[in-house]
């Protein structure tokens, strides 16, 4: 009898070796695929190869477009960044990936980060779905349209801005222009898309609608990266996770009812009155796909040209002589200056250029599938599916590209803006890409920089006491990088003296 139960094997053993055998072969078949797959042969990290949750960290807390930077100046400009992705700084291979008809598409990623029922501008990944909408927004975004209808709706929004923020450091107080700048921002992209001011920067503070909106936002990219977190949180019965995961209905109603009520208003109510008047002939948007275009815009023109714009102020306010030399520029203008003056100034471009190749607002990853033949992209064959991304971060940061690239020097574009450029100077011109590039190069271009413009315009004008204050430095400004970017302490205080 024991000797039979010391040689028979118990069922549980049979099932512990089967386990095993099970587990072996499967860590085998991951091996050998892992071994034969093409992307090994672009350098990275040995763990890129097999998981990624090294750049999901990086993601999670901020730190991405710093992790794929690090990892370019360790491997150079094409690395692997995880099993699924590899990341090139290149310029001329990121030109080629972002110009039109490349074939290297948006990923699904930017409908998840979106999470709206259906795809906008934004998310949309077909280019020629793309370019049918791409030319019927188009036409409430050209510069001329935008400042003979807007331009002194805009300006008003920030002498308004800039008011509030002198009554407000009147008493010595310190004054956040993070805060404003947003909230100009903001309101000024709800007015253009909803017909209506939402009186955010006479209140000083956001309304209900966009801090569901905010929120929203918030909970769709924690939803992009942890889906788990996403699906949970929109169980639990509570205020807060309603705002940041079941706020659809709420926005969309919001957004029906504003979009019906500029409608009618007439033509030049708001961006999109004008947009729908043409698409109702053809048919080309119904009201969801105007609702939903519309949302999409006010977030995409409220924390970009906010963040932008405060990084301007830090930067110029950190640099007495620039701050003087701008300030001279300015004080030459007329009284009934318009956005065209504004455009012919060096200095002034100059700064708002320099503000854009360091702290624009979107410098992180921008993800491309490579098209189903696959690519060969800096001598490496990389197969069709596989994601690419390029970031301005990089690029922009390249001292072989613009000299000294990690100093604040305006005058580099002074240079550049002369008749005889050197091909160096050409090279930076091309590499220059904080708006994005080819057929998704950002919609909101013309909005913004008017924006930037008459606001630093305006500013630099009419705070000549202002300065940055002791709890401004740069740890505060430090930048972290959720897509976008923002400074680490949100906020960014002065003091009018
Ligand atoms: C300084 C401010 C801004 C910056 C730095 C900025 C930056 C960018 C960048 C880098 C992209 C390309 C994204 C990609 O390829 O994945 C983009 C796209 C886009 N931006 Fe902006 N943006 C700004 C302001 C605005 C404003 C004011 C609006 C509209 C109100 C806007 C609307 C859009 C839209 C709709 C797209 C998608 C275009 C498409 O895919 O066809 N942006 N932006």
């Amino acid at each position: 009898m024991a000797m039979a139960s010391m040689e028979l094997p118990t069922i549980s053993m049979i099932l512990m070796l089967l386990i095993g055998l099970g587990f072996v072969w499967k860590i085998s078949v991951f091996a050998y695929n892992a071994s034969r797959d093409p992307l090994n042969k672009v350098p990275g990290p040995w763990y890129a190869r097999f998981t990624n949750l090294r750049l999901k960290l990086a993601v999670i807390t901020g730190r991405r477009m710093f992790y794929v930077d690090s990892m370019h100046r360790r491997y150079g400009s094409i690395v692997r960044i995880s099993p699924t992705e590899i990341a090139v700084s290149d310029p001329a291979t990121c030109q080629r990936i972002h110009k039109i008809g490349s074939g290297f598409n948006k990923t699904q990623w930017y409908h998840d980060l979106v999470s709206f029922e259906r795809p906008t501008l934004f998310t949309m990944v077909d280019p020629k779905i793309h370019a049918a909408r791409r030319k019927l927004l188009a036409r409430g975004f050209s510069k001329s349209y935008l400042r003979g209808t807007w331009e002194a709706l805009v300006r008003s929004k920030i002498e308004l801005t800039i008011r509030k923020m002198k009554e407000e450091g009147n008493s010595g107080a310190e004054v956040d222009v993070m805060k404003w700048w947003t909230l100009l921002a903001t309101d000024v992209s709800s007015h253009l898309m909803f017909g209506n001011s939402f009186g955010m920067i006479e209140k000083g503070k956001t309304d209900m609608y966009i801090q569901t909106l905010q929120a929203t936002m918030q909970g769709s990219g924690i939803g992009v990266e942890l889906p788990l977190v996403r699906r949970i949180g929109s169980w639990i019965p509570t205020d807060t996770c309603k705002q940041f995961f079941r706020s659809t209905p709420f926005l969309m109603d919001y957004g029906t009812r504003a979009i019906r009520g500029s409608k009618d208003r007439g033509d030049s109510a708001n961006i999109f009155a004008k947009i729908i008047s043409e698409s109702e002939k053809g048919a080309a948007l119904d009201e969801k796909d105007v609702v939903l275009e519309a949302t999409a815009l006010i977030v995409a023109g409220s924390d970009t040209t906010g963040v932008s714009l405060t990084y301007l102020v830090w930067a110029v306010l950190s640099r007495p002589e620039l701050r003087n030399a701008l300030e001279q520029e300015l004080s030459r203008l007329p009284e009934n200056y318009g956005d065209q003056e504004l455009e012919e100034l060096p200095l002034l471009n100059a700064v708002i250029d320099e503000t854009l190749r360091l702290y624009g607002a979107a410098p992180g990853g921008l993800p491309r599938e490579v098209p189903t033949e696959g690519a060969n992209i800096t001598g490496y064959f990389i197969p069709g599916g596989i994601t690419v991304t390029t970031q301005a971060y990089t690029i922009h940061r390249n001292d072989d590209i613009f000299a000294h690239a990690a100093e604040f020097d305006p005058s580099r574009w002074l240079a550049m803006s002369s008749e005889k450029t050197t091909s160096g100077e050409a090279l930076a011109k091309a590499a220059y890409h904080p708006f994005g590039a080819g057929s998704r190069v950002c919609l909101g271009i013309h909005l913004a920089q008017m924006e930037l413009r008459l606001a630093a315009a305006e500013f630099f004008r009419h705070c000549k006491g202002a300065i940055l204050a002791p709890s401004t430095t740069a740890e505060s400004m430090e930048m972290e990088n959720f897509f976008l970017i923002a400074p680490q302490s949100h906020r960014c205080n002065i003091v009018f003296t």
